[in-house]
């Protein structure tokens, strides 16, 4: 008979996840992603489904990537409303299964692989984009994104100069108590972006929280929120001044009010720079529109699990 899955919860996953192989195993499947079919990632368009009363949504992410032997789907759900209170305000399972024979293997928590995969994504379009000698970090908002990005950016760049924005002052300044001496919060998303090399928004803002009059020519803009078509980020000015990646270009083109509503074009997704089959525009201002993709989950999950063997 076949073994039972295995439940492997938060802990355990933090305890096994380590940024630098994960940031390797991420930069290999949005290769592999962005080749089609020739790099072996099967990942539909995810399905969502909004929980109205509750002002919340369910994500239904499946992907399969078979130079990862990885076969998974990820249950996420994003509740705003959750903030300030005991759950968090997204929440997340990811199942994973034997390609072999299409059994489940495990059960795992996904919302450590959600902040960690998430951040690792820009960290990865931060190495590919930035421009050189990037020595200013500003990060609008300050919740579980803001953090693993904050981590995985200091550890795999060096800035010396770090400014946290969020909706409260006490938020803000929550976030860089926690962070430690290199943060200091700002009163505005204004004073937080200008002269920054460097910008990651992280809200779940659904109006611009960032204006391209504040941005820095030639900065990189990662912008991981606003993951609805009617909700924004940044606002068009940017979108349409700065040369736009997009981690899929079909996901961008159908769930990011970024991308749809200002119109901009996208030039190319990260998976192609990394690919060499488009250019890393450094010296321009760019922008990284993330949405979070399947095979990032199953990726990461594959990684957990294989670690605990
Ligand atoms: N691209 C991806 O792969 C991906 C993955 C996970 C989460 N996300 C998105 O990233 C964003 C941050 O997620 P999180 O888990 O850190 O959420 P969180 O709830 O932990 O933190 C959200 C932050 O945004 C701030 N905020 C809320 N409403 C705001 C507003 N109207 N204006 C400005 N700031 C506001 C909050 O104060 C908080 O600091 C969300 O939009 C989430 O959906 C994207
Ligand atoms: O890829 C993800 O996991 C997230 C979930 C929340 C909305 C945006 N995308």
């Amino acid at each position: 008979m076949a073994n039972l899955p295995t439940y492997i919860g938060a802990e355990q996953v933090q305890s096994v996840l380590r940024y630098d192989a994960l940031v390797a195993r991420l930069e290999v499947a949005l290769g592999r992603f962005s080749l089609g079919a020739a790099g072996g990632v099967v990942q539909p368009l995810r399905a969502i489904v909004p929980v109205s009363p509750h002002s919340g949504w369910l994500l239904v992410m499946p992907a399969y990537s078979a130079g990862d032997e990885a076969l998974a789907t990820k249950l996420v759900t994003s509740y705003s409303g959750n903030a300030g209170g005991p759950f968090p305000t997204h929440q997340a399972t990811i199942l994973l299964l034997d390609p072999a024979n299409g059994s489940l293997r495990a059960i795992m928590d996904g919302r450590i692989i959600t902040d960690m995969r998430t951040a690792a994504v820009s960290a990865i379009a931060t190495k590919y984009l930035s421009p050189p000698e990037s020595r200013i970090l500003c990060i609008l908002g300050a919740g579980a994104q803001a953090h693993s990005h904050y981590q995985v950016l200091m550890q795999m760049f060096h800035f010396d100069e770090v400014r946290v924005w969020s909706q409260t002052w006490e938020s803000a300044e929550r976030f860089a108590g926690a962070a430690g001496g290199a943060v200091t919060p700002r009163r505005s998303a204004e004073e937080a972006a200008r002269g920054a090399d460097v910008i990651v928004t992280v809200t779940m803002a659904t109006d611009p929280v960032l204006r391209g009059a504040w941005v820095k020519p030639g900065a990189l803009v990662n912008v991981v929120g606003a993951n609805r078509p009617t909700w924004r980020e940044v606002d068009d000015d940017l979108m349409q001044s700065a040369v736009i990646y997009v981690d899929c270009r079909e996901a961008a083109s159908r769930e990011s009010g970024d991308i749809i509503l200002s119109g901009a074009n996208i030039f190319a997704e990260l998976g192609e720079v990394i690919n060499g089959s488009k250019p890393a525009h450094r010296e321009k201002t760019t922008v990284f529109k993330s949405q979070g993709l399947a095979v990032e989950d199953a990726v990461a999950a594959k990684l957990v699990y294989d670690s605990l063997q």
